[in-house]
């Protein structure tokens, strides 16, 4: 699927190829009003279907479609363990004792690596236990927490310790942590030996929502995030809820931003969950939170599933995140990843405004529902000229030109080539005032 140019015929909704189903095939849909000449253009609708056609391409059988509110809910809600596939290529496993679907990529002589952020003494020991019952060689190997993770010296570290474990083409990394560490173990098992098993145990919710299914792997440069990387699928994702009961708040409502971010993308349903109560989505143990969480893991799994190396479709997964790698990158990544996501919504949404797609209320929407599980809706710490030039290092661009998406309605999304350098100043004004 290639992306589309201005002018050229939408490319971008999930479950397109389903679409006549569900009766949702109408190119104009979600366009609010003509797109502004001089805005740059808008491709559209760039759009994510419903979240009911996302999510039931995604489940892999026992999950929930994820716009089918009336069953999906009850049945997320009861069932302890989860299996979501990824176009039939791996299975992400959510729920209580997800751990125990590792005893199949295990086997007598098989090394495994642990690579794994500080303070998880207790589930590497369950992992390296479940491998050595299998017959196999546990090793583990600590990396640094948080985007420090993602650094070439890390890397290097990673390296040398496969090395000295005389690590083969059989082996299997895996990564445990939160994003940075699933992003770093997956770059690691892409480059080592051109290529090995891994699989991903995240301990974060930004982790499971989004870092660990999707086989984007990388690490940053002092030029920008993820510059470096390779396209690298998991052999499997596993995620029991009860690893994220240590995370602080902050690092909980971060990892929101992500989960708001396929409300706005794709399924409505979640900004409703979330609206509806606010507080008790900031809670780990909340029934809601392994909603959100099966919500947001389907549609990224039809994202990825159809374009797993972002030809087309899978940039709507990137909302948000020209301006946040922005920030990230000028914040020298002390600003968690999440948070400047949170703020890149506004400023995509401030200048889908701005060109004509994007009603002011949906705008508002965004400051009112990332603003009330205490996200950032607004940045004045760098200059406008830092950031632009930041930006133009978004993996997006084209050349001198930046791609943006945007959306339109919410679950509906259109693509927005090269704005005026104007509309983008002002959307960043907008964006640096208070409110
Ligand atoms: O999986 C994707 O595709 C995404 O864009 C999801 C993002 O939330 C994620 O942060 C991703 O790592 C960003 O990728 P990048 O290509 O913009 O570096
Ligand atoms: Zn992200």
């Amino acid at each position: 699927m290639e992306p589309s140019d201005a002018g050229a015929p939408p490319d971008l909704r999930v479950g397109q190829h389903r679409a006549g189903r569900h009766g949702r095939t109408d190119p104009g849909r979600g366009r609010r009003r003509p797109a502004h000449t001089g805005g740059g253009a808008v491709t559209g609708p760039a759009a994510a279907d419903d979240a009911a056609t996302a999510g039931e391409a995604a489940a892999a059988g026992d999950a929930p479609a994820a716009g089918d509110a009336a069953t999906g809910d009850a049945a997320t809600q009861h069932s302890p363990l989860q299996h979501i596939s990824v176009g039939g290529r791996y299975d992400v496993h959510i729920g209580p004792g997800a751990l125990t679907c590792l005893t199949g990529h295990l086997s007598p002589g098989r090394r495994v690596m642990v690579l794994h952020q500080p303070g998880r003494a207790a589930l590497v020991g369950e992992v390296v236990d479940l491998v050595a019952s299998a017959g196999g060689q546990g090793l583990t190997h600590e990396i640094p927490d948080a985007e420090a993770a993602k650094e070439v010296t890390v890397l290097a570290g990673a390296w040398a310790a496969l090395g000295r474990a005389g690590f083969t083409r059989d082996d299997l990394v895996v990564g445990v942590g939160g994003g940075a560490a699933t992003d770093l173990a997956g770059f690691v098992a892409a480059s080592w030996l051109r290529g090995v098993d891994f699989i991903n145990l995240p301990t974060s919710l930004l982790g499971i929502v989004d870092a660990a299914v999707g086989g984007k792997t990388g690490i940053n440069t002092a030029e920008g995030k993820n510059l470096v990387g390779a396209f690298h699928e998991p052999r499997a994702v596993l995620c029991d809820p009860a690893w994220m009961a240590s995370m602080s708040r902050p690092d909980l409502v971060s990892g929101l931003g992500e989960v708001i971010k396929c409300g706005f993308i794709a399924d409505p349903t979640i900004l409703e969950l979330i609206e509806a109560d606010p507080q008790a989505v900031c809670d780990p143990a909340a029934p809601v939170m392994t909603e959100l969480i099966a919500r947001s893991v389907r549609i990224k799994a039809e994202v990825v599933e159809n374009d797993l190396t972002e030809a087309g479709i899978r940039e709507i997964l990137n909302y948000g995140h020209t301006f946040a790698h922005a920030i990230e990158q000028v914040e020298h990544y002390s600003w968690r990843h999440g948070d400047a996501v949170a703020v890149g919504m506004v400023f995509a949404a401030e200048l889908a405004v701005r060109v004509g797609v994007m009603d002011p209320e949906l705008l508002a929407r965004h400051r009112s529902v990332l603003d009330s599980v205490g996200l950032p809706t607004s940045y004045a710490g760098a200059d406008w000229e830092q950031l632009r030039a930041a930006m133009a290092r978004d993996k997006k661009a084209r050349g001198a030109t930046l791609r943006f998406i945007v959306v339109s309605e919410a679950g509906v999304t259109q693509r927005l080539v090269g704005p005026d350098e104007a509309l983008l100043r002002e959307a960043f004004d907008a964006v640096s005032a208070s409110h």
